[in-house]
């Protein structure tokens, strides 16, 4: 988490009972503990049980002001949106602070009537005390910060009528570059899923969530509607209540990243097979054997399913051993290595998966290979029961690949990207990767975790081959600790693979606003690792 910028003490308000508390940035590198809107509740009545009368919404309206203030330093004119609820009276004691700081502030209320909440009318009397007003939209002029405070976690449907105008002048203010800041999280967006409500829904450049964040800024619709996420503690711990997921973080990514020891050998690191590449997708194959070596893999063979005989050599890569395509399951190799099944596996990889499943170590099974399980009941059940048989298994499914394996549509996976992640977790009894923007690495036995790294330079052919080849190289030579069980080892691999994927195409040189062609994607990763060994010391 990154220390809030250039933030301002100035502005206060009468009767503050503590500290505002921390604001910082969750930026993808620091984890933090996720929140639904059903637990974010227990935990807003915990803290309102331990705080005096209004200080929570004060410390809360003082962090938006703050806030605001350092995203526009040189802004002297605010317009603040109020909902109806206790979102409003955020953006309320925001707008007196920021009046009591020197600035012009408008605000526009929405479906209040006279029933506000106690903490949000006595905001409006503290606001009108003060000598403010409601200003109608027609009316509301340019500013340099606009502030959406219509609604949080109360929101229950889509804004509509005077609301939805609020939403679109938002919108427009963000259209024309004006930071728009949102308070909680954006108006029409749900906060469990990452899904917008409707049609209306604020579009923010920074979005501060008040004692807890939830898990709907980080995936889905989230990350493109919240913009850059930040976080007010209110001076409170919430850390007695469960959290429902968690922001995996670098320390995530070192974990899974051993470090070499001078006596080592390529044999100390496992090796790893890739099985796939059927006639005309043999690319995929190559980018995840590739990667798997360049992650540390000891020795990295592949067997071409769309090869005839002899595989033909990868010649940018000769340190890659090629294999006719049943020398992967001769008596005790299976057992013993790492199999990246799948990538580029066509039709032809159903054959071959019987044996797989029922006898590969650690399989990372990707693409054809994820198809192939969903459309045959007898190997989900193979797959499932590999648990009991001491077998791990991770699954990189994209939505539609989970769809298949949960016999549903792809649309019914992204409107609960972390509930369809858990679900498919409990059907296969294995870690899944539920790839996209906001990736979920879901397992049985753990709260599921979102990825906070990552853009769309990602959506690209062969990205997710590359990821299933890292994190298979991760994951073969990681030494399990005597500790950990398998299943946790697998887990740490994805979660560290998926890391520091994201990251890489952060780091990586090049236009932003093109694709990563996957091949330098595996440049990227090495660089990412690198970088991420070295952000720790
Ligand atoms: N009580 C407190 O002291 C604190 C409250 N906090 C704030 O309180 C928020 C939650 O407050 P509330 O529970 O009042 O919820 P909201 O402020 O989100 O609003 C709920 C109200 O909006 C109405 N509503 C919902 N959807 C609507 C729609 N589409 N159009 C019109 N009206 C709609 C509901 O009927 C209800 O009256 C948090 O998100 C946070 O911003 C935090 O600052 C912590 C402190
Ligand atoms: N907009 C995005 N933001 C973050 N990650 C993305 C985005 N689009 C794609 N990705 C990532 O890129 C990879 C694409 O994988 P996949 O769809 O399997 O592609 P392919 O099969 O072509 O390799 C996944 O890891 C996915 O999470
Ligand atoms: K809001």
């Amino acid at each position: 988490m990154s220390p809030l910028p250039c933030a301002q003490s100035g502005a206060t308000v009468p009767n503050v009972a503590a500290s505002i508390g921390r604001i910082t940035r969750l930026d993808g590198s620091s984890g933090a503990a996720l929140y639904s809107n059903a637990s974010a509740r227990v935990v807003e009545s915990l803290a309102l049980a331990a705080s005096p009368p209004f200080a929570l919404m004060q410390r809360a309206g003082l962090a938006v002001a703050r806030l605001g203030q350092a995203l526009a330093p040189h802004g002297r004119r605010a317009w603040i949106a109020v909902g109806p609820g206790n979102n409003g009276g955020d953006g309320l004691v925001a707008a007196a602070a920021l009046r009591q700081a020197g600035w012009h502030v408008q605000i526009t209320t929405c479906g209040a009537g006279t029933n506000r909440p106690p903490d949000a009318l006595r905001a409006w009397q503290l606001w009108q005390d003060g000598g403010g007003g409601a200003t109608e939209l027609a009316d509301v002029e340019q500013a340099e910060l606009a502030i959406d405070a219509l609604l949080g976690l109360g929101q229950h449907r889509a804004p509509e009528g005077e609301m939805a105008a609020c939403v679109a002048r938002l919108n427009d203010f963000q259209r024309a570059g004006v930071p728009v800041l949102a308070v909680d999280q954006p108006t029409g967006l749900l906060g469990d899923t990452g899904q917008p409500l409707g049609h209306s829904v604020v579009v923010a450049t920074h979005t501060l969530a008040l004692l807890t964040a939830r898990p709907g800024l980080f995936t889905g619709d989230g990350r493109d509607l919240a913009g850059h996420i930040w976080l007010a503690d209110l001076a409170c711990d919430p850390s007695a209540t469960p959290p429902s997921a968690t922001l995996s973080s670098a320390d995530d990514a070192r974990r899974g990243l051993p470090m070499r020891q001078h006596q080592q050998h390529k044999g100390s690191f496992g090796d790893l097979w890739v099985l796939g590449g059927a006639r005309g997708m043999g690319g995929a194959a190559h980018l995840a054997s590739r990667a798997a070596l360049a992650a540390g893999a000891g020795r990295v063979y592949v067997s071409e399913l769309g090869a005839d005989g002899q595989a033909p050599a990868d010649p940018c890569w000769p340190e890659l051993m090629q294999r006719d395509a049943h020398a992967w399951c001769a008596p005790g190799v299976l057992e013993r290595i790492t199999l990246v099944c799948g990538c580029g596996g066509g039709e032809a990889v159903a054959a071959e998966l019987p044996a797989a499943i029922a006898r590969a170590a650690r399989l990372v099974l990707d693409a054809d290979g994820l198809n192939a399980v969903a459309a045959d009941p007898t190997l989900m059940r193979a797959l499932a029961a590999r648990r009991d048989q001491a077998l791990s298994t991770v699954l990189t499914p994209h939505p539609l690949e989970a769809a298949r394996l949960l016999g549903c549509s792809t649309a019914e996976v992204q409107a609960d990207r972390l509930a369809a992640a858990q679900t498919l977790a409990h059907k296969t009894q294995a870690v899944v990767v539920l790839k996209g923007s906001g990736t979920i690495v879901a397992s049985p036995d753990n709260v599921p975790a979102i990825n906070p790294t990552g853009n769309a330079r990602l959506a690209t052919p062969g990205s997710g081959d590359v990821l299933a080849g890292w994190l298979g190289g991760l994951w073969s030579s990681q030494a399990a600790p005597p500790t950990a069980s398998a299943h946790q080892t697998a887990r740490q691999a994805a979660l560290s693979a998926v890391w520091l994927h994201g990251r890489a195409a952060e780091v990586a040189p090049g236009d932003p606003g093109l694709p990563l062609p996957a091949h330098e994607l595996i440049q990227a990763l090495q660089r990412a690792s690198h970088l991420t060994r070295q952000s720790a010391r």
